[in-house]
């Protein structure tokens, strides 16, 4: 019989090392950032802002990017709402062990349901979730169209794409909302900032 027919008979192996030690071997603690908005309203230009403002801070971070993740373990989803479902909660699993060892894990992914958002954050303890908005209207999204995938949609030669033809629900109460201001756009590494002064804040830079 598979474990997936009786999980029941799974018992849980403590390490002797937790969480906490790493952490205090990282000084930092570890969580899970959540980058969710449509396709090119810059959540993996932030991603990587963010990674390289805390990396010279002297903080260990590793991003999972939704685009990266499909070439491999995700590689066998499509964009249908039930394998986007199984993407994210994938990369949540994976972003909740990555937060376990410590790391400051970035997560930088669509994810436009927000009910498989909420279902990533109860995998974490309160407070290690951290949703952040792309708040970014979609004629910017469409008009930047940096892969071109956009037209693609517009010209019905891709089915289902988020914002075109397939929903895009916005967090209703997340921990960060980044936006442009006005008509101007605000530098990644500004924004990236707004980030790091919210993990401050909260105490994520230490241990
Ligand atoms: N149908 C459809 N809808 C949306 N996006 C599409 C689609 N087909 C391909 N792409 C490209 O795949 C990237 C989104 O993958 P994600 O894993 O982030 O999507 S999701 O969270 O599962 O919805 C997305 O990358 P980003 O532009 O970086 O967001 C697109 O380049
Ligand atoms: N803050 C910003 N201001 C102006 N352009 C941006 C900004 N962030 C990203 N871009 C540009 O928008 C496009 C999409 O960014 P990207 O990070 O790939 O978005 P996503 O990962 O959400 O698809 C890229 O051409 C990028 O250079």
């Amino acid at each position: 019989m598979s474990t997936m027919e009786n999980p029941t008979n799974i018992v849980w192996h403590k390490s002797p090392v937790e969480k906490r030690d790493r952490q205090h071997l990282l000084q930092q603690k570890g969580c899970a950032i959540w980058i969710t908005g449509l396709s090119g309203s810059g959540k993996s230009t932030v991603a990587c802002a963010l990674s390289q403002g805390l990396h010279m801070r002297g903080k260990l971070t590793y991003i999972l990017d939704g685009d990266n993740v499909r070439h491999g373990l995700n590689r066998d989803l499509s964009f249908k709402a039930e394998d986007r479902a199984e993407n994210i909660r994938r990369i949540a699993e994976v972003a909740k062990l990555f937060a376990d060892a410590g790391i400051i894990c970035i997560a930088s992914l669509i994810s436009p349901y927000r009910k498989d958002r909420d279902v990533c954050r109860a995998l974490f303890p309160e407070g290690d979730f951290i949703e952040v908005f792309m708040d970014v209207p979609l004629h910017v999204c469409e008009n930047r169209d940096p892969k071109g995938l956009y037209k693609l949609a517009r010209a019905g030669k891709i089915k289902g794409f988020t914002g075109v033809d397939d929903p895009y629900e916005p967090p209703l109460n997340c921990e960060i909302v980044l936006q442009q201001k006005g008509s101007d756009c605000v530098p990644p590494g500004e924004m990236a900032e707004t980030v790091i002064s919210y993990l401050e804040e909260k105490g994520y830079l230490q241990a």
